[in-house]
């Protein structure tokens, strides 16, 4: 029989290997109290399995707020193994949540939990379509074949009407940007209403890619509604763009799985408010199984913050975050996407994000960092992209500089 494999780490003022039970029971067949409904032969049939259970270390203090102090003033963190079977669920992504980061979370018997590890039974993959660009339909649709793709979110995120955002847009392409995004805080407000503005930004990439012989890649923040979502998706299609952006936890799994079946475009994933999933690391999600669900949801680009960013996250975990977003989803079924890194890039962090990922299959974007560089949005642009190629050549960032103004202009600014 298929199962589902979620690992967590889990603190316990309770005896763990009993909490596990209470745990694996609450999130299948089990309830507070014994059921006589609940016959061994159902149990053994649709019960959560421990698999593993595995101390890791003890504490005085719980992690999380507790009703209910441990009586023996000692709590145990364990890695725990729980698996369901497939048919208690099908292949079903809402009902995966509630059953591996639902209650569980709230149980009084939890005083810090985080789900580490997802491993899903290949019908998931045949449920779900997974990205339909991905690296590769990226690539072909912005003509960068090699190489990162630079990129920016226009900035200020939001105040700049349409006209204005038509402006930097101009600035950007004529500065010979690969990516363009909107801010995750601007979507259709009416001091730049989405309409206008796709149609506004795609006179000047159309324009552009006349030009370029190539058309650089804008990403429209459609997030909304359903039936707005589908209907700004087509506008930008009818409009010859060639991407759109959604914010994950706005939209919900519902609102992403219908827009990738109705999308022809790539979908760029905004992940705000990762930091409320993650940034206690006694509760709620590591990265890995969490962008496993949004890429089988169909996910083509998602975010996974950027090295020395301007938030809380180390660098290290933000690589380790980046590789799972080209590691396979599965086995049999890859549905890479690409890792897009943003906060607080300047161009400096080229280097150690080329020699952290091992390749270029990435978007890079600097919003500040290119709109913020002291010669300008076009010397922003050519500092990054100059930082880029100094990276993959292997030239050290002040030897690049020295045949580079803008990337000179950049290293003093931004030391
Ligand atoms: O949406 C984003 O990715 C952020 O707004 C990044 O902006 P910044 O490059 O100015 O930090
Ligand atoms: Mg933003």
């Amino acid at each position: 029989m298929e199962r589902i494999y979620a690992t967590y780490w889990l603190e316990t003022g309770d005896d763990p290997a009993h909490a596990a039970e209470v745990i694996a029971g609450e999130q299948s067949s089990g309830t507070f109290v014994a059921l006589p409904t609940e016959t061994p032969e159902l149990k053994a049939r649709a019960g959560a399995r421990v698999e593993h259970l595995e101390v890791l270390g003890h504490s005085a203090q719980p992690s999380l707020p507790t009703p209910a102090p441990a009586p023996s003033g000692r709590y145990t963190q364990v890695r725990l193994t729980l698996s369901w079977p497939l048919a208690n669920l099908g292949p079903c992504l809402p009902t995966l949540m509630a059953t591996v980061a639902g209650n569980l979370f709230e149980l009084r018997c939890v005083t810090g939990l985080r789900l580490l590890d997802l491993q899903l039974p290949p019908a998931f993959a045949q449920a779900y379509p997974g990205p339909a660009f991905g690296v590769d339909g990226t690539r072909h649709l912005s003509g960068v074949a090699h190489g990162p793709l630079i990129g920016t979110i226009i900035k200020p995120s939001v105040g700049l009407s349409v006209a204005e955002t038509e402006q930097q847009v101009q600035l950007l392409v004529d500065g010979g940007i690969d990516f363009i995004k909107d801010d995750e805080l601007q979507a259709d407000g009416p001091a730049c209403p989405f309409d206008e503005r796709v149609r506004a930004v795609m006179r000047v990439v159309r324009q552009a890619a006349d030009k370029l012989g190539r058309q650089p890649m804008v990403a429209f923040n459609l997030t909304g509604n359903l039936d707005q979502m589908k209907r700004r998706h087509d506008l930008v299609l009818a409009e010859g763009g060639t991407c759109v952006m959604a914010c994950l936890n706005s939209i919900g799994l519902v609102g992403m799985t219908e827009l990738r079946r109705h999308a022809q475009l790539p979908i760029h994933a905004h992940r705000a408010g990762w930091g409320y999933l993650s940034r206690s690391p006694q509760l709620g999600f590591d990265y890995g199984p969490w962008q496993k669900i949004w890429r089988l949801a169909g996910a083509d680009h998602l975010h996974v913050n950027g090295l020395r960013n301007k938030f809380s996250e180390a660098d290290d975990s933000v690589m380790a975050a980046a590789r799972t977003v080209l590691a396979p989803v599965m086995e049999s079924a890859p549905m890479t996407a690409m890792p897009v890194f943003s906060s607080g890039q300047t161009g400096l962090q080229a280097q150690d994000t080329f020699d952290g990922l091992g390749c270029a299959d990435l978007i890079h974007t600097a919003g500040g960092g290119i709109f913020g560089h002291p010669g300008g949005v076009a010397a922003g642009v050519q500092s990054f992209r100059d930082a880029w190629q100094a990276a993959q050549e292997g030239v050290p960032l002040a030897q690049a500089a020295q045949q580079s103004p803008a990337l000179r202009q950049a290293l003093e600014f931004w030391r």
